[in-house]
């Protein structure tokens, strides 16, 4: 469902590329883990695979579309569509109750607004069926998110990430924060919903003792060929 290739990026105020990536897939349904160390290029690889930055040079074709023949508006609408994501700090919307930010993955796509209608009924209907099946309970929907703990909120941002079956689920080391059982029981659950319809996810992490959990696991320090060459601006000091 995923073909990157020929992937270079560099941060304009770096002094050498973060990544140099020659091929990266996902398979339709995989369940693929990432990991690399602090700082590896984890982050900025998702930002390029989810259209959030640019690609200077490669492709990237998800869903038979080329990424980086679109507009940066168009890789917005794309993602919008197709790609949820689950981020480290979760970035719930504190304005909003919890109910009302898992309806956010539907206000900015037709197209996952109309499956998850198709599902339940209508959004606020598959919205909660998310929430519920994630373990929130109605006591919970219209609470404020500030009161929630962090696994509660982590499993809204779950299901924020759900609702109306994007193909691309990504999450960026969303259990950073919790204790070794808690993060097995939301990958768990996280796995039970993707596999409903069949979604791809590409899950990140530092933490290696959770790859045997997924189909397949990756390291970004292997993939990444920047992982291995100097800093030119090092190279210019010692000579
Ligand atoms: N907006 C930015 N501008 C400049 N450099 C950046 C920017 N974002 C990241 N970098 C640099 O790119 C490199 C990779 O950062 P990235 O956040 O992708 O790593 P990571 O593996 O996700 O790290 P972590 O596990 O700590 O989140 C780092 O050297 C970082 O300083």
């Amino acid at each position: 469902m995923l073909t990157a290739s020929n992937l270079h990026f560099q941060w304009p105020s770096q002094p050498s590329p973060t990544l140099v990536i020659e091929s990266f897939q996902l398979a339709k349904g995989e369940k693929l883990f990432l990991y690399g160390p602090s700082g590896s290029g984890k982050s900025t690889l998702l930002g390029l695979l989810a259209g959030i930055h640019g690609l200077q040079q490669g492709s990237i074709t998800m869903l038979g579309r080329q990424l980086n023949t679109l507009t940066a508006a168009k890789r917005d609408h794309f993602r919008a569509d197709h790609i949820g994501t689950i981020f480290q700090n979760f970035n719930l919307l504190p304005y909003l109750n919890p109910l009302e930010n898992v309806l956010l993955g539907c206000s900015f796509s037709t197209l996952r607004s109309r499956k998850a209608k198709a599902t339940s009924g209508s959004c606020q209907a598959e919205a909660q069926r998310l929430l519920t099946e994630l373990g929130l309970d109605a006591s919970t929907w219209t609470r404020s998110v500030a009161e929630l703990s962090i696994g509660q909120q982590q499993r809204v941002a779950a299901a924020r990430a759900l609702i109306g079956e994007p193909e691309l689920i990504i999450a960026d080391e969303p259990t950073s924060a919790l204790d070794s059982d808690s993060r097995e029981a939301f990958i768990n659950l996280l796995f039970s919903q993707a596999k409903r319809y069949d979604a791809t996810i590409l899950f990140v992490s530092h933490d290696r003792s959770l790859a045997p959990l997924f189909d397949n696991s990756v390291s970004l320090l292997a993939l990444n060929q920047a992982a291995s060459s100097e800093p030119i601006n090092n190279n210019k000091e010692a000579q």
